[in-house]
């Protein structure tokens, strides 16, 4: 059987995590990811946490992927480049706008030597406009969203989130961006460019803020946990020390919660019909909710829900994701042989595919691991090797 994107070459030319992301999830479906590095490696290999001066989070986003340094900077490694450039159907970088051109790599010079490029542009504001020199991060897209502004307690500050929530919308937004792209190129043999502004798909995802402020001149306020759509719908501490989230979105779901918590009353108040009118009255319905589940274990919480055929879920954290059952039914979490660390344990791909699954065969490599082989394709022996790393171009 083969792949899905067996056949698919890309070039991940990017650094971190929104660009590099995205060319992740290609190479879980079959494609082939070269990793082009900085000799001095990728900063995501020294982020967060180390096992034995192994970086943790680079097995993951370098999966699947083979590691080749490569200093852009230099004529030798921007002709190299060229040369993979010929071979392959995608780029994925992430330097500002302007540095490729500096490099005599922008689009026009890549488009001749191979007219079906896709390149995938990821920057933190996109390739034109006043900001767009800017250096960019995810952070900066959670605020100039809306995101931040949304979230959070009501009488605290605005609430960035403590991961890669923007750069991680716009890695599955690129990876989304370059099968279009190359969709068209399939039916015309042309290539194209991906302009992918960080700051732009974290706002689509926010729903309808905008329509709203145009239609209706209304901001979204802070409400914590709470929403402005449904009630109740909160977290909640358990007897045992646990938490739980429950969500009211469907009238159905709401009126089962009240009669399990044993407040039937609340179903026949006029205002119970919407969910709008029931979020207006979250103090009252978070009490009787809360109280109901204040007198009761994590666990029994969770089965009478689901009795009930209510909605509920236990707020997890990584350890609980990984003994969970219905994670292991789905086989959400894969483990990896690594020859630095042994088995490692990673989210799996990201969907499953029936005739055509993705799969993980490595963990991200050792800086340069492939360079001899990927570079040895275009004919550079051990001795160009040598004179590449005395030169700096390559480790
Ligand atoms: C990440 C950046 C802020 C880094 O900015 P700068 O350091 O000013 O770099 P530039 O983009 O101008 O690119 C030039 C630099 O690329 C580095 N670089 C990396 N790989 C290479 C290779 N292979 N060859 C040569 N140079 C390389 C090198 O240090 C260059 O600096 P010189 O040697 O001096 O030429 C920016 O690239 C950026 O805004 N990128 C788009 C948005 C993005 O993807 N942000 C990170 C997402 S992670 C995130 O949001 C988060 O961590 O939070």
């Amino acid at each position: 059987m083969t792949d899905a994107l067996s056949g698919v070459r890309v070039l991940d030319a990017a650094t971190l995590f929104a660009g590099p992301l995205a060319a992740t999830l290609l190479a879980d479906f079959g494609a082939e990811v070269v990793k082009i590095e900085h000799p001095k490696g990728d900063p995501v290999r020294s982020h967060g946490a180390q096992r034995d001066g192994v970086g943790l989070w680079w097995k993951m986003l370098g999966r699947n992927k083979r590691a080749v340094t490569l200093y852009l900077g230099s004529p030798e490694g921007q002709e190299l480049f060229r040369k993979l450039v010929a071979d392959s159907d995608v780029v994925i970088e992430n330097f500002r706008p302007g540095t490729l051109e500096r490099w005599g790599l922008g689009y026009d010079e890549l488009k001749k030597i191979n007219p079906g490029l896709v390149l995938a542009r990821v920057t933190g504001f996109g390739q034109t406009g006043p900001y767009s020199r800017r250096p960019g991060f995810g952070t900066l897209a959670e605020a100039m969203s809306g995101f931040a502004a949304i979230t959070g307690e009501p009488d605290g500050p605005p609430t960035l989130p403590p991961f890669g929530l923007a750069d991680g919308i716009a890695a599955l937004t690129t990876a989304y961006a370059v099968m279009t792209a190359l969709r068209a190129r399939d039916a015309t043999g042309e290539g194209q460019v991906v302009d992918l502004a960080i700051i732009e798909p974290i706002l689509t995802l926010l729903g309808p803020q905008i329509i709203t402020y145009d239609q209706l001149g209304e901001l979204q306020a802070r409400t914590g946990n709470r929403s402005h759509n449904n009630a109740p719908r909160n977290t909640y501490r358990t007897r045992d020390g646990g938490w739980v989230a429950i969500s009211t979105s469907a009238q159905s779901i709401a009126e089962r919660v009240m009669r399990l918590v044993g407040r039937p009353e609340f179903i026949d108040e006029p205002w119970f019909a919407t969910g709008a009118e029931r979020a207006k009255h979250a103090d009252e319905l978070d009490e009787a909710v809360g109280s109901w589940i204040a007198e009761r274990d994590r666990d029994e919480v969770v089965r009478a829900f689901e009795e009930a055929e209510a909605a509920v879920a236990p707020i997890y954290t990584a350890a609980d994701v990984m003994t969970d059952p219905q994670f292991d039914a789905l086989g959400t979490i894969a483990t990896v042989p690594d020859d630095e660390l042994g088995p490692v344990k990673m989210q799996n791909v990201l969907f499953r595919l029936s005739r055509t699954p993705g799969r993980i065969e490595s963990a991200g490599p050792p800086l340069g691991a492939h360079t001899a082989e990927i570079l040895g394709r275009y004919g550079v022996g051990e001795a160009d090797l040598d004179a590449l790393r005395e030169k700096g171009v390559i480790r």
